[in-house]
């Protein structure tokens, strides 16, 4: 079974996405994280290019298995290996491996470098050489080296044989502007394979076209052996090869033999979300293999078949990548997909209960009224539960009535200010209550007081979060009277998120009704009770 070398760059290139900045901390906890995975390279930053990285350097936690690389680029054009101060801090950092990057693109050699050919390439040649003479592993990023062989094959496998004489274990061909095919990477990294072997060349993707990962299983295909790419794919731009989807694709379909062992690959959901975490995004549901829709099945005919046997409409097995299967409930649903749904809640009901018919009028007709459960399961559970009367959720409070304001005025500066203020009167625990608080818009004052008002009675709704908060207009013809979804993403301190929904032709209440689905959630999946909780 052929070996692929991972070779992680989510601290590099990742760093060079837009919105990101990683902290020291969070260069260490990932750099752990992608050795409990199982890659065999981390490319950690840039040392000599800014403090951070270079303290990073300085003090690089212990791995178990993948070991550190230090990026930088050839020598400065006019400059000599030794003497350049880059070069320098890139070996300073001690990293068994380095990955310098040089030009490979004749274009980019006269226009960004201001070099000769010549030039070029002895900068390449030089600067390898030093590093090799130093005792390092030097992995050559051949930048630009698809477009350059369009413009120039001639000098850009000169460069290539140039790092390849003076001792690099690695050739990275890259797509830099992310703007190659497949069929062209196939064509040119065989072609590469050939002259130089293939065990040695490695593919760096940009996603520019979409086809990073498409781009590096053709390298693959072509003979590469090292893969470069990134956790949920970051990178520059359009980001890098994602190594959450490269993994399981050369592994459990291509028989690619790689440091992942199954047993890592089992929490490559886990991993991908707690990148996202870390960076403060949200998981892309979308995303292959680890996406909360990965394995969601929604259409009636398709879960009416996963019912009977689960592969009929999925690639491979979601507990092989740590992720499940999801059941999603809407008016494309049929009595099979409602079943398997209710089983899973533990709620199970025979295709001849009455019960599934009537529940499943129920759902559609909430749908056609602007209800999406596909996007709300804990409001699906929550209405689920009430129809049925099973395990309902008790009745944690009571609305008694809210009232919000929102203000808008010139102050005596003659800046705007607004101002938004919520009250709400409650009875909680047989007691009424009346709380007031301001949040940054109406809904999150609206939010604000209500935890106001329930935390003090129901500590475990302390910490959470609204995460993600969308509204849809349901009838954009109406105007202002329009129709109004409101979607609410709520998260708890130990990582948990649910959704919840609310319709209305007021926006507010819209959000209060979906509020309030998120406290009663919360409050039923930890089974509070209004006397254990007063207590
Ligand atoms: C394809 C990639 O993603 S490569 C990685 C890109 N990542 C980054 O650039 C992030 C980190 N970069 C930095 O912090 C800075 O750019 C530094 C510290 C590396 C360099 O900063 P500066 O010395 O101020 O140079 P600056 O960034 O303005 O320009 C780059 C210089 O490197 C030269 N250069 C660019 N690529 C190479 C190369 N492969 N080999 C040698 N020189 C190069 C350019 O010609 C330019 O030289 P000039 O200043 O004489 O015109
Ligand atoms: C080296 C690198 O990041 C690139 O060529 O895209």
């Amino acid at each position: 079974m052929k070996r692929i070398h991972l070779y992680d760059t989510t601290l590099r290139d990742g760093a060079q996405t837009r919105g990101v900045d990683f902290s020291g901390a969070d260069k260490r906890a990932l750099a752990l994280l992608l050795d409990r995975l199982g890659v065999d390279t981390i490319e950690a930053g840039w040392p000599g290019a800014n403090p951070a990285d270079t303290a990073l350097y300085a003090d690089l936690p212990r791995l178990r298995h993948a070991r550190f690389a230090a990026f930088g680029m050839t020598r400065k054009a006019g400059l000599k290996a030794a003497e350049d101060p880059g070069l320098a801090a890139v070996l300073a950092a001690g990293t068994p491996a380095v990955c310098l990057v040089g030009k490979t693109w004749d274009f980019h050699v006269t226009s960004a470098l201001g070099a000769s050919l010549t030039e070029a390439i002895d900068m390449i040649s030089e600067s390898v050489g030093h590093a090799v003479e130093q005792g390092r592993e030097v992995v050559f990023d051949a930048e630009h080296l698809f477009d350059g062989w369009k413009a120039n094959a001639p000098f850009a496998r000169d460069c290539l044989r140039a790092a390849a004489d003076a001792g690099a274990r690695w050739l990275v061909l890259c797509d830099t502007n992310g703007g190659t095919l497949p069929h062209e990477v196939d064509r040119i990294v065989g072609t590469m394979a050939d002259l130089l072997g293939g065990d040695r060349i490695g593919i760096h993707a940009h996603d520019d076209t979409g086809n990073a990962v498409a781009n590096s299983l053709a390298a693959v295909h072509a003979g590469a052996r090292m893969v470069q790419g990134t956790l949920n794919g970051l990178g520059e731009r359009c980001g890098n090869a994602n190594l959450i989807s490269l993994i399981p694709t050369l592994t459990l379909k291509l028989g690619y033999e790689t440091g992942v062992t199954a047993e890592a690959m089992a929490e490559l959901t886990q991993l991908s979300r707690q990148v996202d975490d870390r960076l403060n995004r949200l998981p892309d549901p979308r995303a292959p293999y680890v996406g909360a829709a990965a394995f969601a099945h929604k259409g009636g005919l398709h879960v009416s078949a996963v019912a009977k046997d689960a592969r009929s409409y999925e690639h491979v097995a979601p507990e092989l990548v740590g992720n499940e299967r999801h059941i999603v409930v809407s008016d494309q649903a049929g009595r099979a997909t409602l079943m398997l749904r209710l089983a899973e809640l533990h709620l199970p009901l025979a295709a001849d209960d009455p019960k599934l018919a009537d529940l499943l009028a129920l759902v559609k007709g909430r749908e056609a009224a602007g209800f999406a459960y596909d996007g709300a399961g804990a409001s699906f559970e929550l209405l689920v539960r009430r129809a049925l009367d099973a395990g309902a959720p008790a009745t944690y409070f009571r609305l008694a009535g809210f009232r919000v304001v929102d203000e808008r005025r010139r102050a005596a500066d003659g800046s705007i200010e607004t101002l938004s203020e919520a009250q709400v009167e409650l009875e909680v625990g047989g007691r009424p209550v009346m709380v007031v608080a301001q949040g940054n818009g109406p809904v999150d004052a609206l939010d604000a007081a209500l935890r106001r008002a329930l935390e003090p009675v129901y500590p475990s709704l302390a910490g959470l979060k609204l995460t993600d908060y969308k509204v849809r207009i349901l009838t954009p013809e109406a105007g202002t009277k329009a129709i109004t979804r409101v979607l609410i993403e709520s998260r708890c301190p130990s990582g948990e998120r649910w959704s919840t929904v609310g319709v209305g032709s007021n926006v507010i209440d819209a959000s209060y009704q979906a509020l309030e689905d998120a406290l009663v959630y919360r409050l039923m999946t930890r089974g509070a009770t209004v006397e254990r909780a007063v207590a």
